[in-house]
Order: structure tokens, then C-alpha cells, then sequence
């Protein structure tokens, strides 16, 4: 952290310094269901190399917005999203954005694990194939250096061929959080990722998504407030459909400005 100084110009740029540059600008966003209008008016900066975990109680949208993030609306007819979401100095939102790119640049991992029905190895190599031409032998480095970033390499090194659905529930996921990263995406989005997993397996994913932002932005949908204390960087807490507020973690924890953020954090409703 950089001195505080009694000029308070040099107190807003070393204040300024501190604040990473933000990896996607959401503004004014709203997003469709047919007619129910499921998110409100949503403006909020994630950071670059941080962790944003987003929480609220179950039907607030946060689910719905990470799904904005990678377009997985345009599969459904009567959904539709207004607004802007800034990436790159694009509008993801955009129509004529080509979506395999940005599936590539931003991942996503869910709740419940879900691997490709074929081996290990071509799970990580099928989404690589699809947008670099690779050598056996570059796909053979990128499989184990990904596999061993998720600290999955020394468990499976001896059966890469075998079927990824033979792996436990925690190392499965462990593999479709790999299979994301293959890519080299600058966006990890994970929704709820250890919701379907044991305590010790979701230790494993927490100790990970710490590692990964070094490189990515990572979003973490969680119902859990001890995991987004854990892991978060900056929290956003939504309630039907809106953005109540968003903050550094530690200050939303022990300091919200809402009182409905305080009511959620301690239990109270939700
Ligand atoms: N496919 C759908 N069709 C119609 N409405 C939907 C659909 N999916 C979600 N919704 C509605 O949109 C709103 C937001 O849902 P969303 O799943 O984003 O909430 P959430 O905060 O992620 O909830 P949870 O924590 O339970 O997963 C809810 O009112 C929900 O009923």
C-alpha cells in the first residue's frame, strides 16, 4: 500500500494507483425473461486480477447476470439483455459479436460438474482445438500445464485417456475449471462452484480460484458468506433484481451501507 500523504491530491492518485483497472464495465443493464424483467438498471466495474463474488438471496439475478457475460441467453428465444457491458472496449451485449470468441476470452464453470462425455485429455483439448492449431506435442504441454495449475496433474497424469466422468465430483470440477483456463481467457465466471461438493474438495477449488487471479478476473456467484469472505476481493449484494450495493469485501462484511445488505450478511432474511 502506497503512504497516505496530508496533500490530498496526491492522496486521490495514490488512491487512484491502488484501484485495479477494471476488466468489464457493466452500465444501466437490464435483462428479459419474456416480460419479467429479472435484472434492474445494473451498473458495476469488475476489476482486472480480482475476485468479485456476487451474493443475495435466491431469485435476486445473480445467476442470470453471469449468464449475460457469456451470452448463454442467445440460446433461449424471449430472453434479451439492454445495456452495456464493456469488455475490451467492446459491448458484449452486441449482436454481431462473435460468440466463440467470447467464450473463449471469458469461461464459464457451474454448479454441478460437467465434464465432455470423453477422456480427460480431450476435455481440455476439444475447446483449445476449436481455436488454435496446436502440435501433439504443444496440446500435450498445454493439457498438463493446465491440469497442474488446478493441482489435478499429479492425480490423473496416468489415465489422461480414461473417461473424465470415472473422476470424484471435486477433481471433476477441478477439470472443468481447467478445461476453462485452456482457452487462456482473461474472465473466469463460476456459478456457485462448490455448492455440489464436499467441504474438502471446496477448500481445493477456494485455494485455486486464489492462485488463478494472478492471471484471470474472476466472478463467483455463492450463497456461502464465509467462501466470499474467503475469497472475494470486492462483494456486490443483489435483492430482486438490483444492485443494492458493492464494496470492498472486507468493508462490506464488517460495514455495509445498506441495511438489507447488513440484514442478508448476518442471516437475518434470505
Ligand atoms: N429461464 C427462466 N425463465 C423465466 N424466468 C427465469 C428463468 N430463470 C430465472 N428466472 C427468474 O429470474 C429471476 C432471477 O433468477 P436467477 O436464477 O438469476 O436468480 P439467482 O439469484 O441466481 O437465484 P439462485 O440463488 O436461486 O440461483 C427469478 O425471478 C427467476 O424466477
Amino acid at each position: 500500500m502506497m503512504p497516505k500523504t496530508s496533500d490530498p491530491t496526491a492522496d486521490a492518485q495514490a488512491s487512484a494507483a491502488e484501484t485495479p483497472p477494471t476488466a468489464l464495465e457493466v452500465r444501466d443493464l437490464n435483462f428479459y425473461y419474456g416480460t419479467n424483467q429479472a435484472l434492474k438498471n445494473i451498473s458495476i466495474d469488475y476489476q482486472r486480477r480480482r475476485v468479485t463474488a456476487m451474493i443475495g438471496p435466491s431469485g435476486c439475478g445473480k445467476s442470470t447476470l453471469l449468464r449475460v457475460f457469456n451470452r448463454m441467453y442467445d440460446l433461449y428465444p424471449g430472453q434479451r439483455a439492454e445495456g452495456e457491458a464493456i469488455f475490451d472496449g467492446v459491448n458484449i451485449l452486441d449482436r454481431s459479436l462473435d460468440l466463440n470468441v467470447l467464450r473463449s476470452r471469458i469461461g464459464m464453470v457451474f454448479q454441478k460438474p460437467t465434464p465432455f462425455p470423453m477422456s480427460i485429455y480431450d476435455n481440455i483439448a476439444f475447446g483449445v482445438r476449436l481455436h488454435e492449431k496446436l502440435s501433439r506435442s504443444e496440446m500435450d504441454t498445454r493439457v498438463e500445464d493446465v491440469l497442474t495449475r488446478v493441482a489435478l496433474w499429479k492425480e490423473v497424469r496416468d489415465r489422461l485417456r480414461s473417461p473424465a466422468a470415472g473422476l470424484s465430483g471435486g477433481q471433476q470440477q477441478r477439470l472443468c475449471i481447467a478445461r476453462s483456463i485452456a482457452t487462456r481467457p482473461e474472465m473466469l465466471l463460476l456459478d456457485e462452484p462448490t455448492s455440489a461438493l464436499d467441504p474438502i474438495s471446496t477448500a481445493r477449488i477456494e485455494e485455486l480460484l486464489d492462485e488463478l487471479k494472478q492471471e484471470f478476473t474472476i466472478v463467483i456467484v455463492t450463497h456461502n458468506m464465509q467462501q466470499a469472505a474467503r475469497c472475494a476481493d470486492q462483494v456486490a449484494f443483489f435483492y430482486l433484481g438490483t444492485l443494492v450495493e458493492v464494496d470492498a469485501a472486507d468493508r462490506m462484511f464488517t460495514n455495509p451501507r445498506e441495511k438489507q445488505t447488513q440484514d442478508y450478511i448476518t442471516g437475518r432474511f434470505g
